[in-house]
């Protein structure tokens, strides 16, 4: 097996160059169902979640409470949105404050590769500023164009957003503290959903050029609803091996992400994953990036730090933290060549 190595915001992993996966075996399923239960219920549930959060970094939830037509509207709209022309999308965006349409190629989450092969649309909550003079709210597509994307959109991010805010208490006490412990860091996070559309890739695929390139996530967690029986995500294994996630009915797939590794020092896993769309049809998928306010601290937790562990992080604020790493990846080119990229 050839490997290479690959640098995160967390530092440095092996991983096979190869662009195929093997089939996987172990991502675990969690039920939610016990979310609704009593205190020793959460406690058990947490405690599920920490043995994941552990041993892989990314599960399936089940018994989320979203409703199956709520993400089938969201995918409708997204179809729609990326069924439009190029030139049509490229007004629909705001690239300094990362938010509406990314184009082909627009972004490089994997500094070693050349683009990658997806185009998105992202949201944030409209209330909330990253800094002071950053809010530029939300960019939707004209109500002319695409009456009821903006509805749904929203209603999937309401939907979503009380499921994350449902799992701040449960990763609080997966981290042995006080349920409580995020809600003065949740006044106004920075919150992303993301639609993903990854065009079929054929033939021979370049390692630099991927739907999605290896990379990990830069907030708390993700949750991530993926279209269909299209699959393309796959899971870098602790032995650097890629492993296929593939879409789960009735299921979020949940991954840790940097803030909650640095946070737990190292013990919880922000797993690096990336995105191969082999399937000769379309692909959709719909990230929810659950981050922090923008002055939380983010900071290793006492109670992580041993004399055989010492602290592995240094402290960071968490709107800096995220900010950095989306300068890294967003490209910054000239629009007219990023249609011709795109045409
Ligand atoms: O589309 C996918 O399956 C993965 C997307 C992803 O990893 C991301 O947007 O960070
Ligand atoms: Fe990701």
């Amino acid at each position: 097996m050839s490997t290479s190595t690959l640098t995160t915001g967390l530092g440095q992993r092996l991983v096979s160059a190869s662009t195929d996966a093997a089939a996987f075996t172990a991502l675990p399923i969690i039920s939610l169902a016990r979310l609704n239960g009593s205190l020793d219920d959460r406690k058990a549930l947490a405690a599920e979640i920490q043995d994941a959060a552990v041993n892989t970094g990314f599960m399936y939830i089940a018994d989320h409470g979203v409703a199956q037509e709520v993400i089938d509207a969201a995918f409708d709209q997204a179809k729609q949105f990326f069924a439009q022309p190029t030139d049509k999308k490229m007004l629909v965006r705001d690239a300094e404050s990362f938010r509406g349409f990314a184009p082909l190629k627009g972004e490089n989450v994997d500094p070693a590769a050349r683009g990658d092969i997806h185009e998105a649309w992202d949201m944030g909550d409209d209330a909330q500023v990253m800094k002071e003079g950053s809010n530029h709210g939300n960019v939707w597509p004209p109500a002319d164009d695409l009456p009821d994307f903006k509805p749904t959109l929203q209603k999937t991010w309401d939907e979503i957003m009380a499921l994350g805010k449902r799992l701040f208490p449960l990763f609080a006490l997966a981290l042995g503290l006080d349920e409580h412990y995020f809600d003065d860091k949740l006044r106004r996070p920075g919150h992303t959903m993301r639609v993903l559309y990854y065009p079929p890739q054929f033939g021979e695929i370049d390692a630099r050029e991927l739907g999605i390139g290896a990379h990990t996530d830069y907030e708390c967690f993700t949750l991530l609803l993926q279209h269909g029986d299209t699959q393309a995500l796959q899971v870098l294994n602790s032995a650097g091996e890629w492993v296929i996630a593939p879409p789960v009915p009735g299921t979020f797939v949940l991954n840790i992400a940097d803030m909650l590794q640095r946070m737990s020092n190292g013990l919880f896993r922000s797993t690096v994953h990336r995105a191969i769309n082999r399937s000769g049809v379309s692909r959709y998928s719909l990230p929810f990036f659950f981050g922090l306010d923008y002055d939380a601290e983010v900071a290793v937790i006492p109670s992580c730090v041993t004399p055989d562990r010492p602290a592995l992080y240094e402290p960071v604020k968490a709107g800096d933290y995220v900010e950095q790493r989306l300068a890294e990846t967003y490209i910054k080119s000239d629009p007219a060549q990023e249609v011709e990229a795109a045409a």
